[in-house]
């Protein structure tokens, strides 16, 4: 995905989801004690999540990066933003082989909404995030998708052969964990092998509504990667052929008019995870968040 303008104007459900989790662990989240939290986003895409909801949370001293594998994702962000204080964009493949130096275990905390999906080398990443948090401790909150319809649907328009040619690595572009029957004890194990003690990982079943059938195109066209291989005139089949799919699945509700909408029931991970014991010992004498850690590993 690199349409960074078409991204950052139909991203309802990604902004609507990134809110109300960041919302409850907000608190959560280890502020340092002198305001000057350092901490990078993963896969901030076009930057409103970022800057909408992650930065005002962030201390007056606090340092923002926000990262992505797309440079168009990264030009846009840094031009769109230019100007906003303690941030900088960069260009960052969170499945890499090694961390650029300037960033390995500089910072306090590490977020990442509607990322991780994309990242087939689950364990390489959070292997990378762990290393991304300094030595002596950090958290991250982390929220990606186990599943969506729109795999299934993905995995469907392969098999015609208008679309197949411009198909044949979809299982590139499903959720590592779309398969699993245990995603969040998958996801823990994953968070435990590459080192993080303490954690909690939690699978949300979540339903979005899509309102009317322009609003679901445009929200898939801003994430398809399929789109951007074949010629701008077949878009709009292409995305006919995927709504006829989505209405053949059972997903659509109301009839062709003004109240015709598109039901997409998915499952949300949703991980916090901190980097050492003592830190979070302390935090385990301190916290209000009784309920929150009862739930962690
Ligand atoms: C759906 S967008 C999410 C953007 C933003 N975080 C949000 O919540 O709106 C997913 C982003 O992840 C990026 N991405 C995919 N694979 C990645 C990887 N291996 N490393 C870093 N970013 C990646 C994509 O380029 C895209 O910008
Ligand atoms: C009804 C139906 C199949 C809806 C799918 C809607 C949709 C655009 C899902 C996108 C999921 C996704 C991969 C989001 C992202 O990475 O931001």
């Amino acid at each position: 995905m690199n349409q960074a303008s078409l991204y950052q104007h139909a991203n309802q459900v990604q902004r609507h989801d990134a809110k109300l989790i960041l919302d409850e662990f907000a608190s959560t989240l280890q502020w340092r004690s002198d305001g000057e939290d350092a901490l990078l986003d993963v896969g901030t895409g076009s930057g409103n999540v970022l800057m909408d909801f992650v930065k005002p949370l962030l201390p007056i001293r606090g340092q923002l990066v926000g990262t992505d594998i797309s440079s168009q994702m990264v030009g846009y962000a840094s031009k769109h933003y230019q100007g906003e204080e303690r941030t900088r964009f960069q260009v960052l493949d969170i499945g890499c082989e090694r961390l650029p130096e300037e960033l390995s275990g500089r910072f306090d905390h590490v977020t990442s909404f509607y990322c991780l999906h994309w990242v087939q080398n689950l364990k390489g990443a959070l292997g990378n995030i762990y290393n991304l948090l300094k030595p002596e401790g950090g958290d991250c909150l982390l929220a990606f998708l186990a599943s969506n319809p729109v795999y299934e649907v993905y995995k469907i328009l392969k098999l015609n052969e208008k679309w197949s040619a411009y198909m044949q690595d979809v299982e590139q572009f499903i959720s590592p964990l779309h398969y699993s029957v245990n995603p969040g004890e998958e996801f823990s194990k994953l968070l435990n092998d590459v080192g993080f003690i303490q954690h909690n990982v939690e699978i949300r079943n979540e339903v979005f509504v899509y309102e009317g059938v322009r609003t679901l195109k445009d929200n898939v066209k801003a994430i398809c990667p399929f789109l951007e291989r074949m010629p701008s005139t077949l878009h709009e089949e292409f995305l006919d052929d995927f709504v006829d799919i989505v209405i053949s699945m059972n997903l659509q509700q109301g009839e062709k008019n003004e109240d015709q909408k598109f039901l997409s029931p998915y499952k949300l991970v949703v991980a916090y995870a901190r980097k050492t014991p003592e830190f979070v010992n302390k935090v385990f004498l301190e916290s209000p968040h009784q309920n929150m850690l009862r739930g962690i590993n």
